[in-house]
């Protein structure tokens, strides 16, 4: 159980922080007031305390009041951060919102974007977010599948997608804050609310209507059943050494060959194993920096090629073929993420190189057939692309089924905080093993979280915050929400983005014409 407490001037909470029921006694000093919040099942104990009496108590449920939507965007692009062959500018950026309780808790949520478009999904964030005001948490969170079916299948919204694009991103941001909410409430980091969970309380999350022809909820539940053997050692074995991960930012597209020898070096350094590389540029080029990386990393760590969906299908079998000097460990979308048939040729004409997709896919559908087609060697799920866990669920167990492993996608920015939780749960709950997987890490951004990714020696540590780990500092979230942060305001400073300025004016010459 969590007791969060929260220290009030009488009008308005100041902040609030988690602790243990012990250590109350350490904010046991004069105040105006101490307001202690106790989460149990979803409902809030206040008790009032003036200096060390107790004055009252109150039980609530915990109720969602408002959502704050948020535009944040971050320059990367300045120093080719996150850059790749066809995204060559990415500006991190997150749609992100703020469930606000009548309890001092808040529920976090973003969805991954890149700069320009973000306002877009920012606006369908505003209107799903109708869904949530005003409702108690265990009104949502006791029939989460209700809900994720009730966000997902908005009978207009839905035309949009359905289940894809701008709407559907909006729907994960929305469902990932309604998760790190549930497991706040909770006093648990998401991993573990999950792995608590039985067998049939993952079933009962995951909407089975058109995927049930390649796993049925049986099936679901007989590999959920399965590997509820050997979980405490596996969660020992976790505590103890974490689980693998692979790091990208050594090899982003726009960085010279210096910077990414450079990179590697320290990457190594540092115990990293498994190093990704941006290709896609100029066929001897990508070599170049190819044979760089290997050099530097030498003959038995692993280099992985991404060319982000850059080249046509015969192409992408000939520039696999070619890149098979470097001995990669995976291709990484080679081709449109929307073609199946294609990934699948291209992964039988340029074997032995495994393949790798996910991030651009859509939803478990498109996971459903790429499996069916025996397409993909390593399953890329992604914490924002598709509707957040529910969705994700449904993936790592068709991924179990058809023996892919899941090596989740994080190169943005807050996918690392989150994919941490899906893999623990697959290795904890599901494929119950690390046999071929490994987690990406990018080494950008953590330090506007709240409870950052800790990793050692190329191994993510289990988190233990409570949350799905997605808060950002207030702070952060004022300096670079767009376009009023400070981020996009500095007209001073000679590089201050191009865009940043375009769309600030642009949005002024709106708000003028509104006047
Ligand atoms: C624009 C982004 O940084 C992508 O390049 C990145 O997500 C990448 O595909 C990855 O695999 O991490
Ligand atoms: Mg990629």
């Amino acid at each position: 159980m969590v007791l969060c407490v929260s220290i009030t001037n009488n009008d308005c909470n100041q902040y609030y922080q988690s602790c243990s029921v012990n250590s109350v006694e350490i904010l046991d000093r004069p105040r105006d007031q101490l307001c202690l919040t106790q989460f149990h099942q979803r409902q809030c104990l206040w008790v009032s305390l003036s200096l060390n009496s107790y004055e009252g108590a109150l039980v609530t449920p915990i109720t969602i009041d408002k959502v704050r939507v948020i535009d944040l965007r971050f320059p990367t692009s300045r120093e080719s951060i996150g850059s790749d062959a066809v995204n060559k500018d990415p500006d991190y950026s997150a749609a992100y919102c703020i469930l606000e309780t009548n309890c001092g808790l808040s529920g976090h949520g973003l969805t991954f974007t890149l700069g320009r478009g973000t306002d877009l999904v920012v606006s369908a964030l505003k209107y799903l977010a109708t869904n949530v005001e005003g409702r108690a948490l265990d009104s949502i969170v006791s029939d989460l599948k209700a809900f994720y079916l009730q966000v997902t299948g908005d009978t207009q919204f839905r035309w949009l997608g359905p289940e894809k694009g701008v709407i559907h991103l909006a729907c994960a941001a929305l469902l990932n804050a309604v998760w790190d909410l549930y497991a706040k409430a909770e006093g648990k980091p998401v991993w573990r609310l999950l792995a608590d969970m039985t067998p049939e309380q993952i079933v009962s999350l995951i909407d089975f209507r058109y995927i049930a022809d390649a796993l049925s909820p049986d099936e679901a539940l007989t590999i959920l059943r399965r590997a509820q053997s050997g979980k405490d050692a596996r969660l020992v074995q976790l505590e103890r050494t974490g689980y693998p991960a692979y790091i990208t930012s050594a090899g982003w597209f726009g960085y010279s060959e210096d910077k990414i020898r450079g990179l590697c070096e320290e990457g190594l350094a540092d115990g990293w194993t498994h190093f990704k590389l941006k290709v896609g540029g100029d066929a001897e080029d990508d070599l170049r920096r190819g044979r760089i990386m290997r050099d530097a990393i030498g003959p038995l760590n692993r280099i992985m090629v991404d060319a982000n969906q850059k080249w046509g299908v015969t192409e992408a079998i000939a520039r696999t073929r070619q890149l098979a000097e470097l001995q990669p460990w995976w291709m990484e979308e080679p081709t449109s993420p929307d073609d199946i048939l294609g990934h699948a040729r291209i992964r039988r004409e340029a074997a032995p190189t495994r393949i790798a997709t996910g991030e651009h896919c859509h939803n478990s559908v498109m996971f459903k057939q790429l499996f069916q087609a025996g397409a993909i060697d390593v399953c890329q799920i992604d914490s924002c692309r598709v509707a957040s866990i529910n969705e994700n669920l449904s993936i790592m167990l068709m991924a179990a089924k058809f023996g892919v492993p899941v090596c989740p996608h994080a190169g943005g920015v807050g996918l690392c905080e989150y994919v941490q939780h899906l893999s623990i749960f697959d290795f904890l709950s599901i494929s119950a093993t690390m046999k071929d997987r490994v987690i990406e890490y990018v080494d950008h951004l953590h330090e506007h979280f709240v409870a950052p990714v800790t990793i050692n020696r190329g191994h993510y540590m289990l988190p233990q915050t409570p949350g799905y780990g997605s808060e950002i500092h207030a702070e952060s979230l004022q300096r670079y929400s767009f376009p009023d942060g400070i981020v996009w305001n500095e007209r001073s400073k000679p590089e201050a983005m191009h865009e940043g300025r375009h769309l600030s004016s642009a949005k002024r010459r709106i708000d003028d014409l509104d006047d």
